[in-house]
């Protein structure tokens, strides 16, 4: 499972960020760049050179860029997540649709090509999602989208009912199935909550008495659910005022990531592997910084897009 979020600080600047929770893999993702002038190939579209400079966490299979979440450097930000039982891409390309864009090459396609999520949107009605897989060795993954430009943020899908929607999320979060739809309803389930604290009360002749804090949020569920994670998530950034400078903000995102987390050993999936977050993230667009935490390490890492590193053909790890 996954969680992802965002939100702006006072100055409108966007903090994006997300939880991978996984199993152990050998997918052996590191944080990436892939700078500006990076001759992108599409599976189904003309090849284009990149015009604006990414970061984020993905694999680098032979200079080829796999993202699993990244932001640009004008602070448009996206990240994938599972969406398991719902995501559908048909191999056709459908000749009715200007982009034919494969999963694996929607992030490029959006960092890359629009300046803003209102421009997205309006492409995106004549868009497809087609389900050609990288390589036979790895298949087309399951996933939607969560996308934000601090101004407006969007989750994608597209399923077999629907076709490709993209959502208005107001509340700058996602998490994994069902559909966004669905978490949305959901969250009215929970309107009671507040971080305001409740008062006594007395039941027929029963005084209940206020025992400590943090009564407000009673009936907020904390197990690792994809649809807890989600009511969670969006409660904790609703109420998380907004703070000033890079510090307090990045700590604010890792604070939510880290209260909707999976520590390890908590969560056995069906396979029997142990499911945990191998890694949170943060990127800051005042900064253009990628700050990121292993399950595994106390420490926060930080990498940023420089004026050296933001120009080139190749991708640049940054292990
Ligand atoms: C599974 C990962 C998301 C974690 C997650 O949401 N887990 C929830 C599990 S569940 O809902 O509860 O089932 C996603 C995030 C990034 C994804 C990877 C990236 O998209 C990069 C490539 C893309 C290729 O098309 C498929 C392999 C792949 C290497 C992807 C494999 C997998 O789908 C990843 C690793």
């Amino acid at each position: 499972m996954c969680t992802g979020i965002t939100f702006t600080d006072e100055k409108g600047q966007v903090y994006f960020g997300r939880n991978l929770d996984l199993d152990d893999n050998n997918y052996g993702e590191h944080p990436l760049i892939v700078p500006r002038g990076y001759h992108m190939q599409y599976r189904h579209m003309p090849a284009k050179e990149i015009s604006k400079a990414i970061i984020g966490m993905g694999m680098n299979v032979g200079n080829y860029p796999l993202l699993f979440e990244a932001g640009n450097e004008d602070g448009m930000c996206i990240a994938n997540l599972n969406f398991p039982k719902h995501a559908y891409f048909s191999e056709e390309v459908q000749t009715d649709k200007e982009y034919n864009v494969t999963p694996y090459e929607f992030m490029i396609w959006v960092l890359d090509s629009f300046s803003s999520v209102k421009e997205l949107k309006e492409a995106l009605k004549d868009t497809y999602l087609v389900g050609t897989p990288f390589a036979p060795s790895m298949p087309i993954a399951p996933v939607h989208w969560l996308i934000s430009d601090g101004k407006d943020t969007i989750v994608v899908e597209q399923t077999k009912e629907l076709g490709l929607v993209a959502y208005d999320d107001g509340v700058d979060v996602l998490t994994n199935s069902p559909d966004f739809w669905w978490h949305l309803q959901n969250l009215n389930n929970y309107l009671g909550l507040s971080s305001q604290d409740v008062t006594n009360t007395t039941w027929n002749r029963q005084k209940l008495q206020f025992q400590g804090i943090g009564t407000g949020q009673l009936g907020l569920r904390g197990d690792s659910s994809t649809q807890s994670r989600f009511v969670k998530a969006a409660f904790l950034n609703a109420n998380y005022p907004t703070q000033e400078g890079e510090n307090a903000n990045v700590a604010k995102l890792f604070n939510i990531l880290w209260n909707v987390a999976m520590p390890y050993g908590s969560v056995v999936n069906e396979n029997g592997a142990v499911e945990y977050t191998i890694y949170s993230s943060c990127y800051s667009q005042a900064t253009k910084t990628y700050y990121y935490r292993r399950a595994k390490e106390a420490m926060i890492h930080s990498c940023s897009l420089t004026e050296e590193n933001s120009v080139g053909t190749e991708i640049v790890d940054l292990k």
